[in-house]
């Protein structure tokens, strides 16, 4: 019995490498945007949809293995972003974000042989603080295209926690992966030592 990450991510790959975990990683195939537009203006069940669509996915295609799906959504004043199609439109969403509150959704999902087995969704808001135009070019020239595959434009390991007059919520959860949570799923599975 294997255990497989179906995501791209980096991040989420790498918070499970940090933790110990062993296991594999393989791509979803799965539409987002058909899912993403059945789901206008409710994040939370966007994102759970996502994860597990994702988790369900991989793990028709490989029998008897665990499967974790993530996923990450965000809104601001009800607008929802996806990620940014190229520096310009980064900036244009950093422009946007300054001085208001964002509110990040994580979900991530385990599952078996097609059936959905568990999963948890948390949320973060996050305090922009005004942001300059100056400030925002002089961000993206150091973390351009880094920040490109991140839902927020930002990464909080990084110069992203420069953009915030605070933050509330679990930092796991703004990086894109409920941890703590997850670890405790895998245990109770036998997927990693107790
Ligand atoms: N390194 C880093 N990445 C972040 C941060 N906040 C969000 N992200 C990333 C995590 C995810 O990779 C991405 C959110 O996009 P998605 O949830 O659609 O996942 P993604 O398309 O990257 O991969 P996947 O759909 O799982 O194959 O944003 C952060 O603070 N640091």
């Amino acid at each position: 019995m294997t255990l497989i990450l179906a995501s791209s991510s980096a991040i989420r790959r790498a918070l499970l490498e940090q933790a110990g975990v062993s296991f594999r990683v393989e791509r979803p195939d799965v539409d987002e945007a058909r899912i993403e537009a059945t789901h206008a203006g409710h994040d939370f069940e966007l994102a759970l949809s996502l994860a597990e669509a994702k988790a369900a996915e991989v793990s028709t295609r490989h029998s008897g293995d665990w499967v974790i799906g993530g996923d990450s959504v965000v809104s601001v004043e009800g607008r929802r972003f996806m990620k940014p199609r190229d520096r310009d439109d980064a900036a244009d969403h950093l422009l946007h974000f300054s001085g208001k509150a964002m509110r990040l959704v994580s979900a991530v999902a385990l599952a078996r042989n097609g059936e959905l087995e568990w999963n948890h969704i948390s949320d973060a808001v996050l305090h922009f603080r005004p942001l300059s135009e100056e400030f925002i070019q002089a961000y993206l020239d150091a973390e351009w295209p880094d920040v490109s595959y991140c839902v927020g434009v930002f990464r909080m390991e990084g110069l992203g926690v420069t953009l915030f007059d605070e933050v509330e919520g679990d930092h796991f959860t703004i990086l894109g992966l409920p941890l703590l949570p997850l670890l405790g799923a895998l245990r109770e599975r036998g997927l990693m030592a107790s």
